[in-house]
């Protein structure tokens, strides 16, 4: 097959890597200069570090030569450029079947990927999102992971997970994409207040009681907006959580860990050299979840920590302080 993936950072790279095993890959970067050193260097020395471009890798900065021929496109920027690659993609009348990857809801809109996509697509143009416990450093590397490319097409979902499956890279197929695309955007902002946990050394038993309420919000988010509570138990639910709350390759448990540090939110971001996707959904996820009068307390708690400069002991007095409920409450 031959695609094309969008967005060279560190997960576009480490997937084009990856599906270059078995296809034809173009990678394409906004960024010309970046195009010209990954030419020359053969790696991604900025975004991916020791990572070799397999002779199926080509690099572009044109966008119309790289989906030209695609079959399937993957978009694989941040969240915030989603909406301005699907647009071009339609201005291009590029037909090629579309996975997404960004993991977040749309800063601004509240929108989810597969709502931006309703906006910006043909509906007749396949499409799904590629999501679940992936760091990219190690996919590069050709480690095994496990990840569920979802679609309201579940025929398309499981044409593309035995298509694109690799010996290392074990794809599963979901119908459930509202629940993928939700654990996809939470699960990062538990992130942020897992981090925000360890750095404190609040100790074992407060993450693992952190990380099984964050559960419970994404659920309870996901339930609200249509999706099925038991997506939260599989890769792309407990799985990423897991990976990116306790991992230190995570860049947004690194936010909360250095917030914890005392550092202001600016310079962090400032330094992170990658996109923390749980910071601007924080806030989204906050506001919809205020529209449909869900509770999502440890949500509310890293807003606070993130926008409002709350003191993190606080907001964790806040959080203990809550009257006792029923567990099963979603
Ligand atoms: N890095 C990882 O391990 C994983 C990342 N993801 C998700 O993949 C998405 C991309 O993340 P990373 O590659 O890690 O980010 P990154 O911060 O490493 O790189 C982002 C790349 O996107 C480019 N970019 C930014 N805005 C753009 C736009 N409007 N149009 C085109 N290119 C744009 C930047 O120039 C940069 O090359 C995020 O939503 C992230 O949550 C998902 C799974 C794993
Ligand atoms: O989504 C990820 C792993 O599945 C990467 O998480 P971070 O964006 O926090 O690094």
């Amino acid at each position: 097959m031959k695609l094309a993936v969008l967005g060279a950072g560190s997960w576009g790279t480490a997937l084009a890597i990856r599906f270059a095993d078995q296809h034809q890959v173009t990678l394409w970067s906004r960024d010309a200069d970046q195009v010209t050193e990954m030419q020359a260097s053969g790696a991604n020395s900025r975004y991916l570090a020791n990572a070799a471009f397999p002779s199926t890798l080509s690099v572009t900065h044109d966008l119309s030569s790289a989906v030209k021929e695609a079959e399937m496109v993957l978009i694989v920027t941040p969240m915030s450029g989603l909406r301005s690659s699907l647009k071009a993609l339609h201005g291009m009348d590029c037909k090629a079947a579309v996975l997404w990857a960004c993991k977040g809801l749309e800063a601004g809109t509240m929108l989810l990927p597969h709502q931006v996509a309703a906006q910006e697509m043909s509906d007749d143009v396949p499409r799904g999102m590629l999501s679940g416990p992936s760091f990219a450093q190690e996919v590069a590397q050709g480690l095994p992971a496990a990840v569920t490319i979802a679609s309201n097409n579940a025929q398309f979902a499981r044409l593309t997970v035995t298509e694109l499956n690799t010996s290392v890279l074990r794809l599963y197929a979901s119908d459930d994409l509202i629940g993928v695309e939700i654990g996809a955007a939470v699960k990062n902002v538990i992130a942020i207040a897992a981090g925000v946990c360890d750095g404190l050394k609040l100790g074992l038993n407060a993450r693992a009681a952190l990380l099984t309420r964050g559960l419970a919000e994404m659920a309870r988010f996901a339930s609200a907006l249509g999706g099925k509570t038991e997506t939260m138990m599989g890769l792309a639910g407990i799985g990423d959580l897991m990976l990116t709350a306790t991992g230190d390759l995570s860049r947004n448990r690194r936010v909360g860990l250095l917030l914890a540090q005392g550092l202001n939110l600016d310079d962090i971001l400032k330094n992170l050299g990658h996109v923390a996707e749980g910071v601007p959904t924080a806030r989204e996820v906050l506001r919809q979840a205020a529209e449909l009068g869900i509770e999502m307390p440890i949500t509310a708690a890293v807003c606070k920590m993130l926008f409002d400069n709350m003191p993190v002991h606080d907001i964790l007095a806040d959080l203990m302080g809550r009257s006792p409920k029923m567990e099963s409450d979603i």
